[in-house]
């Protein structure tokens, strides 16, 4: 399989409670098994159910455990305070390591490194010669070597950096290298902003939106970390204007009534005994049991003169002086409430005030106080509004917690990190760690069997499988945040309150393609799912469809018992990815179709199927090319491509009824022109040489589907390309997706279809891409530089899509003497793509084999062609 050179950056969040018993820090539990270094509660609090947990698996070619938490045991007795949680399993592969030992929390990143496994094949060797890309493997900056104990040194920030470092010394032998604080905050902040897709989003009165902020404009702006305590850092630009700079800061103000507040009073006042059921109570509660309200004041009344209505808090918990109640009176969620809507405002509040000292338009908050919670998102943003009377703007990061834990990562000398770039940085969602009743019992699996299991206990208990991240429901807060939550149940889903893991893929060989005409105008997408409709369909349709896909990827594992049992497990686990952004679809980052279709492949490869459509790939191939030598003859029109594809349900119901070839013939027959987007005519007058132009000097065809499309299709369009003096590049996603074909299996399909055509045998050859002939060039026993190539390369991606910002870099050298690009297939050209535009000609083709898409894109209908041509923008 075409594998990637990548190197998988992981960050999780140990445990809370490094505060088991309030008063009293302790790090026993930190434990070095093989050189790494992990947190867990250790069930101080006798109330969690420790299990065996396995690690996270995330990988964009196969799943492979990178925190290799299976087999992990406690060493002694459960009853004890601070047992040692053993890894046996945990391989060597981790370096650079960096904790934040905050007032409450302990965070964690950390850096693995994989190998490529790629066994360089013919093609590979081949383009990687043509077009001078080098291996990735080879990039200098990561380093996989694991420190010796003795000699150990690891990054740390936070107050127990300092508090903790001699026992660290003392009992695991680690130095520790303590970072400052703020900068690393500052650091951390600044790394998400500009490496990472999505981070910052605003939420208001329920409602998440994404702010893509642009790297140059930045600065200034206000940090407000929300830990145990609250700090403010007023970040601003360099006086010298450096194109990289992080900017300077200062830390103008902070409040000692912070997330600990919350926590601390919070369990003092209602007995809980965790933090999320104490946010959890919140939801539930009504603030005005306690709180005095302008209109217990104001006889019911608003006061209007100052611009407060009777329902706006007065006097936080001011309800109590006044009745002559115990705190049993009280209800606990009512408290919680009460006393989350004073903490956040607060912050807000102080928060408004320094931006407004400064003249700061954008306030950042982090920190673990916020957890995703919906509530204290719209009330903090609320407190902003209300006060900058709308000329601040509150702004949360997805990787609220770990500002200070990445910013003592990336004080790192040699990670070459500085120099990250978003279009190298992949995020992975991987089912992790289920949970039955709300409880969590355990961090994201990476052992398939475990991970199967886990799907298994599932089915038994009859309960709902949701993904284990936290979720925010919208629309929570009501009138202008002052009113009560609308209560949801139990609807804030634990981060596992004891380990909360996420994965950055580091994929160093992914570019930008070069030929896009604005890479900061980009969107991949042409549905967004933020529109509930779109959503509602895209899930159904996806929903449909798995039966049938979880069929083939059985099949294509032989039929087993195992490939039975994991099939299962994938479709649970799929159901519960589609659920859970069903119910809050900016659960992952901003949600495009795409990103649904890469995350079903995703979701296969996690479950270790590797490709579900072989067979049938393989069978269709065959079929194809055994009429090829017949369509040569007659050939007589270019769009014979994308008319058959395993991901559209109308299609899978026309094979029921024919064979392939005779769906491919009808169709043929049926395709008449006009096609319902029509621009063959001037591409082919630009083909053909009109208007005096030369033929194009290389052409990238981004091929799509197996068996007729590619063989029927694609191939005869590249011969026609070829024959009048282009260069082809044929571009194949790196691994399988659907029937796509893959950049592999394209040797093997050309070299058989070249038995039936000269020109393509000739251009295959000139292009190193029949493996024989390539050795004979290379023993320079055979030369045949004079025919126009025609060569292969993998796109870098595994999904019907692609995503133009995240390509192999083969491709793009291939892309730099380009002059013309082919999309071909839905996901390619309407899916992502149909509003992309490019620095050359392009010309998109595709089938809709979707109603509802063929109205919304073209006014059309199913099976209408699209033969879109564009001439180079400029
Ligand atoms: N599972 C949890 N356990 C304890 N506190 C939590 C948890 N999740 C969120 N919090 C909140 O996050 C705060 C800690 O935030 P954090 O950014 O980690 O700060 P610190 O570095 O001071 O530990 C806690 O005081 C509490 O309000
Ligand atoms: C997954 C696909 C994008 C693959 O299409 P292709 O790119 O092969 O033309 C397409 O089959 C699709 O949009 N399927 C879902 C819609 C449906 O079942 O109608
Ligand atoms: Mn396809």
């Amino acid at each position: 399989m075409a594998g990637l050179t990548e190197d998988h950056l992981h960050h999780l969040l140990g445990t809370n409670d490094i505060n088991d018993d309030a008063s009293k820090n302790k790090v026993d539990h930190i434990v070095v098994i093989k050189d790494t270094v992990v947190e867990r509660e250790a069930g101080g609090a006798g109330d969690k159910e420790m299990v065996p947990v396995a690690g996270s698996s995330i990988h964009r070619s196969t799943s492979r455990p990178q925190l290799d938490l299976s087999g992990a045991a406690i060493q002694g007795n459960f009853e004890e305070r601070d047992p040692t949680i053993l890894l046996p399993n945990q391989s060597d592969d981790i370096s650079h390591l960096a904790l934040d030992i905050g007032g409450s929390l302990i965070k964690l990143i950390y850096f693995s490194r994989h190998e490529d496994r790629f066994v360089n094949d013919g093609r590979k060797r081949s383009v990687k010669g043509r077009f001078g890309v080098s291996n990735g493997v080879d990039s200098s900056c990561w380093h996989a070597e694991v420190p010796k104990n003795e000699n150990a040194v690891i990054k740390a920030t936070g107050g127990g950096a300092h508090k903790f470092a001699d026992l660290f010394k003392e009992r695991l032998g680690i130095s520790i290298d303590k970072e400052d604080e703020m900068d690393c905050l500052v650091a951390g902040a600044n790394f998400l902003l500009k490496a990472i897709r999505h981070e910052a989003f605003t939420h208001m009165e329920g409602h998440k939106e994404f702010v893509q902020i642009d790297h140059n404009d930045l600065f200034p702006y206000l940090l407000v970390n929300i830990g145990s305590g609250v700090s403010m850092i007023k970040v601003t630009p360099l006086l010298f204007l450096t194109v990289d700079g992080d900017g300077k800061f200062q830390r103008v103000s902070g409040t000692n009534v912070g997330g600990g507040t919350y926590w601390g009073l919070g369990r003092l006042l209602t007995k809980c005994k965790s933090f999320d059921e104490l946010l959890e109570l919140s939801q539930r509660g009504d603030n005005r049991t306690i709180d005095m309200l302008v209109g217990d004041i104001y006889g019911g009344m608003d006061y209007s003169k100052i611009g407060l209505s009777a329902s706006t808090i007065a006097s936080s918990f001011g309800k109590a002086i006044s009745e002559n109640k115990d705190i049993e009176d009280y209800r606990p969620e009512d408290i919680s409430l009460s006393l989350l809507r004073m903490i956040s405002y607060n912050i807000g509040q102080i928060a408004y005030l320094n931006a407004l000292r400064f003249g700061l338009k954008r306030i950042f908050f982090g920190g673990f106080f916020i957890r995703g919670h919906a509530y204290t998102m719209d009330t903090i943003s609320f407190a902003v509004q209300f006060w900058s009377k709308g000329q601040a703007q509150a702004m949360f990061l997805r990787h609220e917690g770990f500002l200070g834990a990445l910013g003592a990562f990336m004080s790192y000398e040699k990670h070459g990190l500085d120099d990250l770039m978003v279009h190298q940085l992949v995020e992975r969602f991987p089912m992790g760690a289920p949970y039955t009743g709300g409880k969590i019992h355990g961090p994201p699996l990476g052992d398939l069997n475990e991970k199967i299991s886990w799907m298994e206990k599932f089915v038994q208990k009859g309960t709902e499988i949701t993904a284990p991240v936290p979720m925010a429901p919208p629309g929570t807060t009501g009138l202008g945040g002052f009113e009560v939550p609308s209560s949801r149940g139990n609807t804030l889903r634990s981060d596992a309150s004891n380990l909360n893991v996420g994965v950055l893929h580091l994929v160093p060989t992914l570019e930008v393609f070069p030929l896009l005409a604005d890479q900061k105008t980009y969107e991949p997408n042409t549905i967004d799912l933020s529109d509930p409709g779109e959503l509602e369909y895209w899930f159904t349709v996806l929903s449909g469809h798995l039966p049938d896909l979880v069929d083939k990827a059985v099949a294509s594992e032989g039929g087993t018992d195992d490939a039975k049992r994991r099939g299962d497990a994938f479709a649970r686990a799929f159901s519960a990815h589609l659920a859970r952004l069903m119910e809050e679809p900016a659960a992952y980052g901003k949600l495009g179709l795409a990103n649904l279709l890469e995350l079903r492949e995703e979701c296969l490869r996690e479950f270790q199927f590797v490709d579900a459509y072989r067979s049938i790939k393989q069978r269709e191939n065959e079929a194809s090319l055994a009429v090829l030598p017949d369509l040569l003859l007659e050939l007589d029109s270019v769009l014979a491509a994308n008319i058959f594809d395993w991901g559209s349900r109308a299609c899978v119901d026309l094979y029921h009824q024919g064979t392939i070839i005779e769906i491919y013939r009808m169709s043929r027959k049926k395709m008449q022109r006009p096609w319902r987007v029509d621009n063959f005519d001037a591409f082919k007058e630009r083909m053909i040489g009109g208007s005096g132009k030369k033929p194009h000097k290389r052409a990238l065809l981004f091929v799509d589907n197996s068996g007729a499309d590619i063989v029927l299709g694609m191939l005869p369009l590249a011969r026609e390309l070829l024959r009048r003096g282009t260069e082809v590049v044929l571009v194949a996603n790196s691994l399988p997706a659907l029937n796509d074909v893959t950049a592999m299996e394209l040797p093997e399909i050309v070299a058989e279809a070249a038995k039936h055509c000269d020109i393509l045998r000739g251009a295959a050859e000139a292009g190193g891409l029949l493996v024989d002939a390539m050795i004979n060039i290379q023993d320079g026993s055979k030369e045949n530089s004079s025919a126009v190539p025609l060569m292969a390369v993998e796109n870098g991606c595994g999904s019907p899509c692609i995503d133009l910002r995240q390509v192999s870099s083969e491709l793009a050298a291939a892309a730099k003497d380009a002059d013309l690009v082919i999309l071909e297939g839905m996901g390619r050209s309407l899916h992502t793509n149909f509003n992309a535009q490019f620095k050359c000609d392009t010309l998109k083709l595709a089938m809709v084999k979707n109603q509802r898409l063929a109205e919304k894109l073209i006014i059309g209908n199913i099976y209408d062609c699209v033969c879109r041509y564009e001439p180079a923008t400029r």
